[in-house]
């Protein structure tokens, strides 16, 4: 029962489900209105507003810049599209590793600030106290392993992560620990497609896969980058669907040479 609205379609326990019945789970960023009504629209499952947001829509080379207000904006618009889909929120770097009640605070301000359904957080042991927390104050949490760009200045490089045995074990115990914390998910970030395998037969709460092989329990990827519109860099675990970029700029090309032309309003489109 729901006041006011619909109630919406993807919830945490379907999320759940999901696992349990063998449906894969459909994931993808977005980060404005427009586009995020289309996704809804389309029926992917979950919408996320990345810090990647910090990259696509901001042109930095890093997630770190990307403040706690400007997640927030982006999350708020994300929201107004949003029927049926879940929507899951990054919290930013600098929000939640340092005091877990500082974290606590973060994630109580997206969530009334934005109408996020989950938060997700990157780490393991490391910041069990701040998961602890906030999965206490009834907000969903999904994990986020492997391949963290807000720690992109340990390693110095995007490269797969969790190759040696002791990454492996360590991504192992954090994912096991991350479940019994109560997370209801998590995202495997570009680590060998075998130990996903091996972590997703193991626990009982979904994984969510980014380069991470076919056996994860979901996919997620930017849209920005399945739509050929991100011209930085290519992984070999993105799929571009579309060169929207190579549409946009005949559409954009054909408007120029209009205006030019003085083709560009016709009788019709004036008053
Ligand atoms: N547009 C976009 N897509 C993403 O998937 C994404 C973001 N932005 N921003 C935040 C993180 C960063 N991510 C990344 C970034 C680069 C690689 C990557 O594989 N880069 C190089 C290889 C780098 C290396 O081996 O050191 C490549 O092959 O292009 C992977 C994930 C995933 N996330
Ligand atoms: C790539 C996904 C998992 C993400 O964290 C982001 O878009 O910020
Ligand atoms: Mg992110």
């Amino acid at each position: 029962m729901s006041i006011h609205k619909e109630v919406r379609k993807v919830t945490v326990n379907s999320i759940l489900e999901m696992k349990a019945t063998g449906e894969k789970i459909s994931v993808l960023t977005a980060y404005d209105y427009t586009m995020a009504s289309i996704l809804d629209a389309a029926g992917v499952d979950i919408i996320l507003v990345g810090d990647s947001a910090a990259n696509v829509m901001a042109g930095y080379d890093t997630t770190l810049p990307i403040t706690l207000d400007q997640m927030i904006y982006h999350a708020a618009s994300v929201s107004r599209a949003i029927k049926r889909a879940m929507l899951v929120v990054d919290l930013p770097f600098g929000s939640y590793q340092g005091d877990p009640y500082d974290a606590l605070k973060a994630a109580v301000r997206v969530m009334k600030e934005t109408g996020a359904h989950a938060l997700k957080l990157e780490g393991g042991i490391e910041i069990k106290e701040a998961i602890k927390l906030i999965i206490n104050a009834g907000i969903p949490v999904m994990g986020h392993l492997g391949l963290m760009p807000q720690s992109i200045n340990t390693y110095g490089g995007y490269g797969l992560r969790a190759t040696g045995v002791h990454e492996a074990h360590k991504l192992n115990t954090d994912a096991q620990l991350l479940h019994e914390l109560g997370c209801f998910a998590v995202v495997l970030e570009k680590i060998p497609a075998k130990l996903a395998k091996e972590v997703t037969d193991h626990l009982r709460i979904p994984t969510i896969g980014i380069g991470a092989g076919s056996a994860t329990d979901g996919q997620v990827l930017v849209v920005h980058d399945l739509l050929g519109l991100n011209k930085h860099f290519k992984p070999k675990f993105v799929r571009q669907y579309l060169q929207l970029d190579q549409l946009i700029t005949s559409a954009v090309q054909q408007y120029i040479a209009d205006v030019k032309a003085v083709e560009f309003p016709n009788d019709s489109e004036q008053y």
